[in-house]
């Protein structure tokens, strides 16, 4: 230990932080440090950088290297490190995954994901360490009505991030979550500013805006009731990557950080990465971004309508009762969406070859998330085989 000596800078940062830890009281106190921390790196780079450009906007040199896009500000836009996950058989394993030769995770943390090509910043040692220590957390409980609660089921009802919560789990959640009414206007989360909370839309209308290297806010989504937003900055413990705006009066229901990790971010940070590199082997899903790709993996389901793996007979009968093969489907093809698009029954059978692993989008997913391709699937149809005298 004594090879060891302290910083001399760090008792007094510690203490300035305790100070103000017993000044504010606060009930999340990791999430207040990393704010406490975020403006003091936010305000040391401020001034580095003004030193810099004092200096001939050379090299910052006042910690012998250039800073590191870590200011909480600096690169709003982007989390982090690049990682890609590819499997040769499709996509990896869940908890309850039955399928144990997909294995494909492990205890190490998850680096985030890049949501803006080309675009870095660095993420925090904690930022995917599940807050996973259930017994030594106080949990917050914000007293409701049974009026209350109600609407807070129906609002999560159809929200995927909800759907595999225990009994346990899921009550947590609603004792922690705090109603929030947000006029028409108002931004509820600007980009680049520190995550503090998750929220789930219970009815009302927003606006997601994104600024790329500074080039103005673009709209790239919206949410009404049953959307949800904010979980990156808490997965990732980045900076918010975009701005949400109500477009119309809207009441929201907002979750803590500290719940959010400990019972949603798992799952679906787990699901997300599952995925990953599945969907983007999807030609269809190639030019979405991959915030969007995530989407659908949070509304994706394990069972036989995208190919992980295996092959797929595509039959058609025709009005004699002859069946008619096409070419079969294989990894990454996609299937169904005939249906969905026309509102018209199935036109054609789909029989596994052997072992077979899909994804599946419901209905209503299916709409809200594709939409942007419904051209081209449409364009796709063309191109589809026919039999002979098939109309
Ligand atoms: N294209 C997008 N890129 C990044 N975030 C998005 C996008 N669309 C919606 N969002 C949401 O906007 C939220 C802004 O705060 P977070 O970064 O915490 O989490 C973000 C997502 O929940």
């Amino acid at each position: 230990m004594s090879d060891y000596t302290i910083p001399t800078e760090l008792p007094p940062i510690l203490k300035d932080l305790s100070r103000e830890v017993l000044r504010h009281q606060p009930t999340d106190i990791v999430q207040f440090c990393a704010d406490y921390f975020s403006k003091l790196l936010s305000e040391q780079r401020t001034v580095l950088m003004e030193h810099a450009d004092a200096n001939t906007k050379t090299a910052f040199t006042a910690t012998g290297s250039r800073p590191s896009s870590s200011a909480p500000n600096a690169n709003p836009t982007g989390p982090a490190n690049e990682y890609a996950y590819t499997t040769d058989d499709g996509f990896g394993t869940e908890d309850d995954d039955d399928d144990d030769e997909d294995e494909t995770e492990d205890d190490a943390p998850i680096p985030a994901p890049v949501l803006n090509r080309g675009r870095r910043t660095s993420v925090s040692a904690e930022s995917m360490a599940p807050t996973s220590h259930d017994q030594q957390i106080e949990k917050l409980v914000i007293p409701k009505t049974d009026e209350q609660k109600a609407r807070i089921q129906k609002s999560v009802g159809n929200n995927f991030l909800f759907r595999n919560l225990d009994e346990d789990q899921y009550l947590d959640v609603v004792n922690a979550m705090a109603e929030k009414r947000v006029p028409n206007g108002e931004v509820v989360i600007r980009q680049g500013g520190v995550g503090d909370y998750f929220y789930v839309v219970e009815t009302g209308t927003l606006d997601v805006y994104v600024n790329r290297n500074n080039s103005g806010d673009i709209k790239v989504f919206d949410y009404g009731a049953g959307g949800s937003f904010g979980e990156l900055a808490l997965m990732y413990n980045a900076p918010r990557a975009a701005t949400i705006k109500a477009t119309s009066d809207c009441v929201l229901w907002a979750l803590d950080r500290v719940t959010f990790r400990r019972i949603l971010m798992d799952h679906t940070s787990r699901k997300r990465r599952m995925y990953e590199g599945f969907l983007e082997e999807v030609p269809l899903l190639s030019s979405l971004e991959q915030y969007e790709r995530h989407k659908i993996a949070d509304a994706l389901e394990r069972s036989p309508s995208t190919m992980a793996r295996g092959e797929a007979d595509v039959v058609k009968v025709d009005e004699h009762g002859v069946e008619h093969h096409f070419r079969p489907l294989k990894k990454g093809s996609y299937f169904g969406e005939l249906a969905l698009l026309s509102d018209k029954p199935r036109v054609a059978t789909i029989r596994a070859k052997g072992r077979l692993k899909c994804a599946t989008l419901g209905k209503k997913a299916f709409t809200r998330l594709l939409g942007p391709l419904t051209d081209i699937m449409q364009r796709n149809t063309q191109n589809y085989e026919k039999y002979p005298g098939e109309g």
